[in-house]
């Protein structure tokens, strides 16, 4: 007991990212605690506003028989996990059936980010002492984790995580292509609806540092950053890629919302004043991310439509996919200088 303890104390601290922190938590717990379900709960916070993901959830359905739900968003999230949050204190509800709902906060830097919730029979002493350290380290390890997924001025994902979660969403891509590939109709439905990547760029930050100094440009992509964060789905990806240069990735849609989406951002940053600079603008390269294809062949295609975007009058976006059907621009034309790592 004590050595499998300790291998899976050791396996949670091998993790290198979130998304596989919150699995080998969970199925720590399952495997020590016993439970019919655990779940993973995340402040979100869009617009300043308190909003719940239940980031990874494992249901046991029968015996040895588990079941994993994805990431959503909770419409209506419980009383007892909001108590949970605002408190910072262990809730537990026990009903007539002896069945125990235990929601245990996650905090980082004194704020609450997240809570662990277990259903499971009554718990012993030892049972909840264990839970409850299961859920320090993994409130440890998060900490560190997050720091090094994060760019330091924005809070946006850095650019090292960006591989590692790109590989992610095309390898899910290649998964869910197969799982319909049986039924051409799904499958013509969803070559209709996937990823996309854009990079945007603000248009002459070089003459924003020059003008009003280097603090005056940090706070600029600060304050886009925080415009990026409202105003995107927070179930998009977003990385600070380098200087005055961002990428999202979006969920799956079809190109006329994504393009009525970046519409809409490009104004948006027409109409934000932003401290001393009047009428910033910002270009940006869009491109699909279809299921086998490799991360730096996206990034090189929106980078080309970026590189369009900027040598054609600035402040618009460019689709790649479009250009090159247009004739616009060549498929092995090679003038990126997108450099992955
Ligand atoms: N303040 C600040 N500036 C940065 C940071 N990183 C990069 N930069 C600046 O971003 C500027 C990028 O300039 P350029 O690549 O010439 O591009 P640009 O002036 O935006 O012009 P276009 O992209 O062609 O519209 C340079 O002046 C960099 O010093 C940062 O973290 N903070």
């Amino acid at each position: 007991m004590q050595e499998n303890l300790l291998n899976s104390v050791i396996k949670i601290t091998k993790n290198r990212d979130v998304d596989s922190l919150e699995y080998s938590l969970i199925s720590t717990i399952q495997e020590f605690i016993g439970c019919k379900e655990v779940s993973v709960y995340k402040d979100i916070e869009v617009q300043g506003q308190l909003t719940i993901e239940q980031s990874l959830c494992l249901k046991v359905t029968g015996e040895k028989q588990f079941e994993w739900v994805q990431r959503q968003i909770v419409a209506h999230p419980e009383d007892e996990l909001l108590s949970c949050l605002r408190s910072a204190c262990i809730i537990t509800v026990q009903s007539t059936d002896g069945i125990e709902r235990r929601w245990l906060p996650i905090t980082r830097q004194e704020k609450t980010v997240a809570a662990i919730s277990v259903v499971s029979n009554s718990l012993d002493s030892p049972a909840q002492v264990m839970l409850n350290a299961f859920c320090r380290i993994f409130e440890n390890y998060l900490v560190i984790l997050h720091e090094n997924e994060r760019d330091k001025l924005t809070g946006l994902l850095n650019r090292q995580t960006f591989e590692k979660k790109i590989k992610q969403l095309i390898e899910k891509q290649v998964l869910k292509v197969h799982s319909s590939s049986r039924d051409e109709g799904k499958r013509q439905q969803k070559y209709a609806s996937t990823s996309w990547l854009a990079i945007l760029d603000i248009d002459h930050f070089k003459n924003i540092n020059d003008k009003y100094g280097h603090i005056c440009g940090d706070e600029v992509l600060l304050i886009l950053a925080q415009k990026m964060r409202h105003f995107f789905r927070s179930t998009d990806l977003i990385f600070r890629f380098g200087g005055e240069e961002f990428v999202i990735v979006f969920e799956p849609t079809d190109a006329d919302s994504i393009c009525n989406k970046m519409a809409e951002f490009l104004q948006l940053v027409r109409n934000t004043s932003f401290p001393f600079v009047e009428n910033m603008t910002i270009s940006a390269g869009l491109a699909r991310i279809s299921p086998y294809d490799f991360p730096i062949t996206v990034i090189e295609s929106a980078d080309k439509a970026l590189y369009y975007a900027k040598n054609n009058g600035r402040d618009k976006f460019c689709v790649y996919e479009d250009l090159i059907a247009e004739q616009l621009i060549n498929v092995q034309e090679n003038d990126s200088e997108i450099d992955l790592f």
